[in-house]
């Protein structure tokens, strides 16, 4: 399949300030990407690469097999950023309407403001709208006009949880209906729910890019906790177990594989009681992941 983006070796930097080094990226039609890394890792300016806002130093990039933000590709595109800034004067509806110009579409703005519960807004200016309001009818905005890819920068930020629970939903129509996302969070549940792979930025490149599953398997520690009458000795030496510490009864068995360890710790279960398993969720990969500590 043609992909949809595809960066070799990009790399940006603000003045003196190199932001990305060696940018590398495949990204498939249909593909909802978790773009993940901490504060200042880059992903708004990557994103603004992608969207021909700004423009790569080195490297090759191209979206829709063109250069970033050529007509025909800024038609194909949603976003939703960081810093977007309402135009003064403007209403809703007529944001709606001049976007969905723009896009050459022919979506009912009406339907679209309905749909997303945003008919009462859709006389207000844009200017005189609340944080989370804002937050809504930028979306509203990315998605106007049906465009096959959508990038979305920490969209739910200001959003009350009935606004977040319904644009989750609405992702998940996007998802169905083939479209290609990325997604910015740094409420990695979000991410974890949603997203075909995670892209991991640091340090100017991407630390890991794969699968969550691949993730997981990669890095996240298993933990078995169990009460047991049997010293620690006996589970040291276990399959891919990396720590083991006691407390009076209760035994605690850190390991980096938990399939291989959990089959090398049956010839013991019957000495092990109220066994419990428990596995690092994505946020926790990701702490240990940014801090270069090895999960
Ligand atoms: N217009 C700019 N001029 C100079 N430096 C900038 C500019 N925009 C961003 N930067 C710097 O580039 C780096 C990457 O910023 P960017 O906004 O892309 O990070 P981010 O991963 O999106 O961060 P966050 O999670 O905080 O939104 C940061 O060090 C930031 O200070």
């Amino acid at each position: 399949m043609t992909p949809l983006i595809e960066a070799t070796d990009v790399t940006f930097s603000y003045g003196q300030q190199s932001v990305l080094s060696g940018i590398n990226m495949t990204i498939a039609p249909g593909e909802i990407i978790g773009l993940i890394g901490e504060n200042g890792a880059g992903k708004t300016t990557l994103l603004n690469l992608l969207l021909g806002v700004n423009h790569a130093q080195q490297g090759q990039l191209t979206v829709f097999g063109q250069a970033p933000g050529s007509l025909e590709a800024r038609c194909k595109i949603g976003s939703m950023l960081q810093g977007d800034m309402p135009i003064q004067g403007v209403t809703v509806r007529e944001m709606l309407t001049l976007t969905n110009a723009e896009r050459q579409s022919t979506t009912d703005p009406q339907q679209l403001l309905i749909e997303l519960g945003l008919e009462d807004l859709a006389k207000r200016r844009l200017t005189a709208l609340s944080g989370g309001q804002l937050r809504r009818v930028t979306f509203a905005l990315a998605i106007i006009g049906n465009p096959e890819l959508l990038f979305l920068d920490e969209p739910t930020v200001g959003m009350d949880t009935t606004a977040q629970q319904a644009f989750w939903q609405r992702i998940r129509q996007l998802k169905a209906s083939g479209k290609t996302i990325i997604i910015t969070s740094h409420y990695l549940p979000e991410i974890e729910a949603v997203a075909d792979r995670i892209m991991l930025l640091k340090d100017g490149h991407f630390a890991f890019e794969g699968t969550l599953a691949a993730l997981q398997k990669q890095y996240q520690q298993v933990e078995f906790i169990c009460q047991t009458a049997l010293p620690t000795a006996a589970f040291m030496d276990l399959a891919a177990v990396t720590a083991v510490a006691k407390q009076g009864d209760q035994l605690r068995l850190s390991s980096e594989d938990g399939d291989v360890t959990l089959a090398a710790l049956v010839p013991l279960l019957s000495e092990c009681h109220q066994l419990t398993i428990s596995r690092e969720s994505l946020t926790d990969i990701f702490v240990h992941l940014t801090k270069g500590v090895p999960a």
